[in-house]
């Protein structure tokens, strides 16, 4: 897809991999609607890049992904605002750290209900243009994380129910790939550390230093997705010791 004039929903835009799913997504000339409960951070961000490309192609909206209401509400601003969606980027996350119910409802039930809401406007057989869906995994949904196994199970989740779509591209335009970065150096990352210690040992800093990436990284991986149309039922690795490739699983037999 050329990604110039089109319009994409970032999920957790504010900061961290959002963000600079946002920055990049803006730089190629698309229209950003930036998603996050972080009303501060979202609207300062959406200030710099609309001044960085001197344009009014960057917006932010207040949005709770669990709140239904507020993701059918991002869509309908999305099409209001800019007339069409093309791009959803379900990337908002968090760690289950202190609430493992809310890990699971942020980081797995909304990327199922923000999928099945985006479908019904991008679906060519709605009258739509077809479209793209990167859903933010993990390696951890490849590999066990120890001392995150809520997390871990939730991307396993996003993962499957990811691959579970890819019959929609041919019957409704819309491919469905899906993202999953080593570790990011972000606020979340940060904030689990302790709990990562707890469970690989005192040395896990000086171990995960060959799996570190960057957020810009894992955003050139998710303009690939999008730009590149043979790209459906993707597994995307963003990892320090590969780089970006793609993960490659079984064929179904059936
Ligand atoms: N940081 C890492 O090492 C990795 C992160 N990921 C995934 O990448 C995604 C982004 O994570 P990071 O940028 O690291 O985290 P982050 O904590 O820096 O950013 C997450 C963003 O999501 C927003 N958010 C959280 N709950 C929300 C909700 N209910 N509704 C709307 N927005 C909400 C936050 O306000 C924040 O802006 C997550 O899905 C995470 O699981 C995947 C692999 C590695
Ligand atoms: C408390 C646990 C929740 C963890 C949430 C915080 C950060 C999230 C990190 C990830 O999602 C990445 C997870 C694990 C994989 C990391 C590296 C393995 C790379 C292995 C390889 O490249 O072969």
């Amino acid at each position: 897809m050329k990604i110039e004039g089109k319009t994409a929903i970032v999920t957790g835009g504010a900061q961290g991999i959002g963000e600079q799913f946002c920055r990049a997504l803006v730089d190629h000339g698309a229209n950003v609607i930036i998603a996050d409960l972080k009303k501060q951070r979202g609207e300062d961000l959406c200030r710099e890049l609309n001044k960085q490309y001197r344009s009014n192609r960057a917006k932010f909206i207040q949005c709770d992904v669990t709140s239904k209401a507020d993701l059918q509400n991002t869509i309908h601003f999305a099409i209001k605002t800019f007339g069409r969606l093309d791009i959803l980027c379900n990337n908002a996350g968090v760690t289950e750290i202190g609430n493992w119910e809310k890990a699971i409802e942020i980081n797995f039930t909304s990327v199922i209900r923000g999928t099945k809401l985006a479908i019904e406007v991008m679906s060519t057989r709605n009258g739509g243009h077809g479209g793209v869906i990167i859903n933010t995994a993990s390696m951890g949904a490849i590999f066990p994380i120890m001392g995150g196994p809520v997390y871990s199970g939730t991307k396993f989740g996003v993962l499957g129910f990811s691959r579970s779509l890819s019959n929609l591209n041919a019957s409704d335009g819309i491919r469905v790939n899906v993202i999953c970065p080593a570790f990011v150096r972000t606020e979340m990352f940060e904030a689990s550390i302790p709990n990562y210690i707890d469970s690989y040992g005192n040395d896990f800093q000086k171990k995960m230093k060959k799996h570190i990436v960057s957020p810009v990284l894992v955003a050139r991986g998710m303009i690939q997705l999008v730009e590149d149309d043979t790209k459906n039922d993707a597994v995307m690795r963003v990892t320090g010791v590969r780089g970006i490739d793609y993960y490659k699983f079984q064929e179904s037999k059936l």
